[in-house]
């Protein structure tokens, strides 16, 4: 998932200070321990999706969740053997640690098969996508860990049909390793805020962690999570017609005006509401004081109807995919929320 956090995320420092002063009605509720999202493959192309369990409210906190691996990222990404080679020991640590082998093939198929890993099994599989793949969300302290994931809807044909166009390497040599997790990190890791324990936020519509990564000054963390690097692009219409989106969505320049808009993600009341349907932060804030430093917490921009996808944007950043949104396909075939999978 790199480009400039969005807007917000440029101009939103933490100051403990104003914590305190935040009026009580703009506080935030943690997530409810309800199930609230599962997993559906989208298809063979895009991969996975995550998608509304149940009805979400606008601006509701729908779950905060620890990182599966993190490993360091500066602006010299690519050319800094020593950085790469820690997302290289932090991906083969996930690979090789009992808790999270499976978790992490299932997950992410594609960067397994690089590391010479097969595909896990469809009846291996359907265990992690029904269960695993909630293990990093954080509950309501009382037991509740993992609550707020319903699941999956993932069938044994999409699985097989997904699964059976990886190319698996016969071996994996430094540099292999290396290309695969610079791939990686750059479509799927977020860019941990300076100093998170001195309660630094990093927020954005973007996501996919390549959207946070651009114009690093210095070394820093960049995380991947099992739910929130599994959340799909959708492009901000273009301004004419997005006057019904929230703030904090970064601008892109990469679809036709003429493809925006349509009726596919209309609220209760019908009235239209195209583009990304979400918007994140990685550690605590005034609002989110409960969000733990490079825990990823995802919030609703606005009504989100059981079935729809959750979507960002991922920003301006070369994307290296040929966009299937809602916003560039409307009016064609149907984009990533029209997949209904519940
Ligand atoms: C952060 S991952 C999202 C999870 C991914 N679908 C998966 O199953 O691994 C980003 C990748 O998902 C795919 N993707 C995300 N949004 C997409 C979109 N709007 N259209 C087509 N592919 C998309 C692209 O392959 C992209 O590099």
């Amino acid at each position: 998932m790199a480009s400039p956090p969005g807007k917000a995320a440029q101009n939103e420092v933490f100051d403990a200070s104003k914590q305190a002063k935040a009026p009580s009605h703009l506080l935030r509720n943690p997530p409810l321990p309800l199930p609230a999202v599962r997993i559906a493959l989208v298809s063979p192309a895009v991969g996975y999706g995550l998608f509304a369990a149940r009805d979400l409210g606008p601006d509701e906190l729908i779950f905060h969740e620890r990182p599966l691996l993190t490993a360091l990222f500066n602006e010299k990404f690519s050319a800094d053997r020593a950085l790469v080679l820690s997302q290289v020991a932090a991906y083969r640590a996930a690979l090789a640690a009992h808790r999270t082998r499976e978790v992490t093939a299932v997950a992410f198929p594609a960067l397994a098969a690089r590391f010479a890993v097969a595909p896990v099994g469809f009846e291996e599989a359907v265990q992690v996508l029904e269960g695993g793949m909630g293990m990093n969300l954080v509950g309501d302290g009382g037991g509740g860990e993992g609550r707020q994931f319903a699941g999956s809807r993932v069938t044994r044909k999409e699985y097989e049909a997904y699964t059976g166009c990886l190319k698996v390497s016969g071996s994996v040599s430094e540099a292999d390793a290396r290309e695969a997790v610079l791939d990686f990190f750059k479509h799927y890791a977020f860019q941990v805020p300076p100093n998170p324990n001195g309660g630094g936020s990093s927020t954005g519509s973007g996501g996919g962690g390549g959207s946070a990564m651009v114009g690093a000054a210095s070394t820093r963390e960049a995380c991947i999570y099992l739910l929130g690097s599994l959340i799909n692009h959708c492009c901000t219409p273009a301004p004419a017609s997005s006057s019904s989106t929230s703030s904090s969505s970064s601008p892109s320049a990469s679809c036709p005006s003429s493809l925006t808009g349509g009726g596919k993600n209309k609220d209760r009341s019908g009235q239209q509401q195209p583009g990304p349907n979400c918007s994140w932060r990685i550690g605590p804030s005034g609002l989110a004081h409960f969000v733990k430093p490079r825990h990823i917490c995802v919030q609703a921009r606005r009504a989100i109807r059981e079935g729809e996808q959750l979507t960002w944007d991922y920003g301006k950043r070369e994307k290296g995919f040929v966009c299937e949104c809602d916003t560039c396909r409307d009016g064609l075939m149907g984009g990533l929320g029209s997949c209904n999978v519940l």
